[in-house]
């Protein structure tokens, strides 16, 4: 007989427990503002929460179920699922972002870790992808290291490239080049063309760069006013060398009138260069001296000039 005067609750079973912990479960898969799926070791989806219902071409009818080949363009399903293979094989957490196009036709960045998912006995049966939306993020990081004027990167982020191209450098035995470089009598061009006419020829000196130094690696920067920087590897100093002229001179014939700037009478760049040997160790303070010191040079030599 049970005893009627006892008005404690029941104690809980294991079962009660369980339905309790699957209850917090589906709340997090429902509501999370992340993509949580698994896929069998064939690549075909076993589970997925809500927050894929934001994908294009999303069915919730199908979507479980279907092959990662048929859901996605084959380029998109092959990177997916080399990830989830990867995260299966050598039984690891993988990292990477994936690009996914969202209901509204934008294109949006996650950041996915994938790992596998093992049995009693040990063995992987599954992964399981954790996609996080970083597009936001992304755009604030890369406007944070952006010169909005010229779209090139500014100063902060040479300092935060800066140490990183050394290290390539020195693995790829390449010589690593600081190259500065300043708009002549540019206080001058402001004075008598306006502030807007100078933001022009700013831009103008930022396209020469970009014409000059468009190998992958090659880095652009605006560091200041009229103060522009780039920082490549390259074979020898006359290279160098070389893609310096090539900017000054590109700028040059562009034949921007500037009566203050004589004796040519249109607007020029001094430029400055520096280098670092693969087997050197200079740090950023040391380098950017010596290119800074090479560009005063160019402007005591009568600007219009690379100097090293
Ligand atoms: N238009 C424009 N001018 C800027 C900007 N930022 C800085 N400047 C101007 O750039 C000029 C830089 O001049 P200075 O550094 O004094 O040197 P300079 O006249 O170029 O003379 P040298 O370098 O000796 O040839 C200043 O007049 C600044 O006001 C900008 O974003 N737009």
């Amino acid at each position: 007989m049970p005893d009627r005067t006892d008005t404690r609750p029941p104690p809980r079973t294991e079962l009660d427990e369980l339905r309790a912990s699957d209850r917090i479960f589906h709340a997090l898969l429902d509501n999370a503002p992340i993509l949580i799926s698994t896929k069998d070791l064939q690549g075909n989806i076993t589970m997925a929460n809500r927050h894929f219902e934001i994908l294009d071409g999303y069915n919730a009818a199908t979507f479980v179920g279907s092959n990662v080949f048929e859901l996605f363009p084959r380029e998109i399903a092959e990177q997916l699922w080399r990830n989830d293979r990867i995260a299966a094989l050598e039984r690891r957490a993988i990292h990477e972002e994936e690009s996914v196009y969202h209901r509204d036709k934008t294109l949006h960045t996650y950041m996915t870790v994938k790992f596998p998912l093992l049995d009693d006995e040990g063995q992987v049966y599954a992964t399981c992808a954790v996609s996080t939306d970083i597009t936001d993020a992304k755009a604030a990081q890369a406007d944070s290291v952006t010169d909005e004027l010229t779209g090139l990167k500014n100063r902060r982020y040479l300092n935060i490239r800066f140490s990183e191209e050394q290290k390539r450098a020195r693995r790829d035995q390449r010589l690593l080049t600081l190259l500065l470089i300043d708009v002549d009598r540019f206080k001058e061009y402001n004075d008598s063309h306006g502030h807007p006419q100078g933001d022009q020829v700013l831009k103008a000196v930022a396209d020469a760069m970009r014409q000059a130094l468009s190998r992958p690696g090659d880095l652009s920067f605006r560091i200041g006013g009229d103060e522009f920087a780039c920082l490549f590897a390259s074979n020898s100093a006359d290279e160098s060398a070389a893609l310096a002229e090539q900017i000054r001179a590109d700028l040059a014939a562009r034949l921007i009138p500037h009566q203050g700037n004589p004796p040519c009478g249109h607007v020029t760049l001094s430029l400055g260069l520096a280098f670092v040997a693969p087997d050197a160790t200079l740090s950023q303070q040391e380098i950017y001296e010596q290119a800074d010191q090479a560009l005063y040079r160019a402007k005591h030599q009568g600007r219009n000039t690379v100097s090293r």
